[in-house]
């Protein structure tokens, strides 16, 4: 597996946390690694560069001789990159595996040959730090062994299902979307600390440590998020009047709120 060769088609944020992540992963070696983007965005090759990347403006070379190739551009880009590589994508040659919003599997394929090989993934950014939470599907032309790869690369940086299509949008409004929620909950829970007279350095330590231990707790104990929660709440005790505070300011109808606008985005896009 640390030879597989992967391309990057896009460098920025995303494909720079998967490629560091890989990296540190041991999945593959940043020699394997190729990445392409316009001239424009030189300063995002030149991240993947120091990672020890190659890098190309070419989007076509990226899919040479590549195991897989990672569409990884905003999603009102995809068409255009489809666009350049469709002629030089052969049923024999790399997995095409696009990490876009709202990108369908039925338009990468009718962008491609017949026949062609693709995932549709939905990654986030934790991937970085090899905590990431990521799903995908495949197309009607991925192989068991395509299903593997995607597999291997996305569970190599953090936890990996599959999931049928018709789940990625709402995935997108919890799982891609939600390292965003999290840090808001993370300074805001330091604020708190901060209101109350603790150092920032220290609130914003213990609060991401809270949330990254409590998160183990789930994950690990396989316990329903409420009992955990319960066993936090003493009778007559702080937690609960805190508890309280966050049930009335509509806490839960709030996280809600916002995995379902920004399914409901991503399902917009997906209709464009
Ligand atoms: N940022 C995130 O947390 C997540 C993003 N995604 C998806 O990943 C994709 C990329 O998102 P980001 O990395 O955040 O965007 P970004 O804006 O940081 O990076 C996009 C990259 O595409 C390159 N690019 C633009 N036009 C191009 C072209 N014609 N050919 C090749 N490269 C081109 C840019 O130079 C840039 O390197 C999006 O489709 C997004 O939906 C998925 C999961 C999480
Ligand atoms: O905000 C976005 O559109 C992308 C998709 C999931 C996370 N970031």
């Amino acid at each position: 597996m640390a030879g597989l060769r992967v391309g990057f088609i896009g460098a920025g944020n995303m494909a720079q946390a998967l490629a560091k992540g890989l990296i540190s992963a041991g999945v593959t070696k940043p020699s394997n690694i190729i990445a392409s983007s316009p001239k424009i965005a030189q300063h995002c090759l030149d991240a993947m560069e120091k990672l020890g990347c190659r890098v190309t403006y070419s989007n076509v070379e990226v899919t040479a001789g590549q195991d897989v190739t990672l569409i990884a551009v905003k999603p009102s880009v995809v068409p255009e990159v489809l666009a350049d590589i469709r002629a030089h994508v052969t049923p024999g040659g790399p997995l095409i595996a696009s990490i876009a919003m709202g990108v369908s599997l039925k338009t990468m394929e009718a962008a491609l040959a017949p026949s062609s090989r693709v995932v549709r993934c939905m990654p986030n950014t934790p991937c970085l730090v090899l905590e990431g939470a990521s799903v995908y599907c495949r197309g009607s032309a991925a192989t068991d062994e395509d299903a593997k790869i995607a597999n291997r690369l996305l569970s190599s940086v953090g936890l990996c299902h599959e999931v049928p299509e018709s789940y990625l949008d709402a995935v997108t409004g919890l799982s891609g979307s939600g390292p965003a929620y999290a840090f808001l909950i993370v300074e805001a829970l330091a604020d708190g600390g901060v209101m109350m007279g603790l150092p920032r350095d220290l609130a914003i330590s213990l609060a991401a440590k809270t949330l990254l231990g409590s998160a183990k707790m789930v994950l690990e104990n396989n316990v329903h998020p409420g009992v955990l929660k319960d066993a936090v709440c003493s009778p007559g005790g702080c937690t609960i009047a805190g508890v309280y505070a966050l049930e009335a300011a509509g806490l839960r109808g709030a996280l809600i709120n916002a995995v379902s606008k920004a399914t409901q985005r991503a399902r917009d896009i997906s209709n464009c």
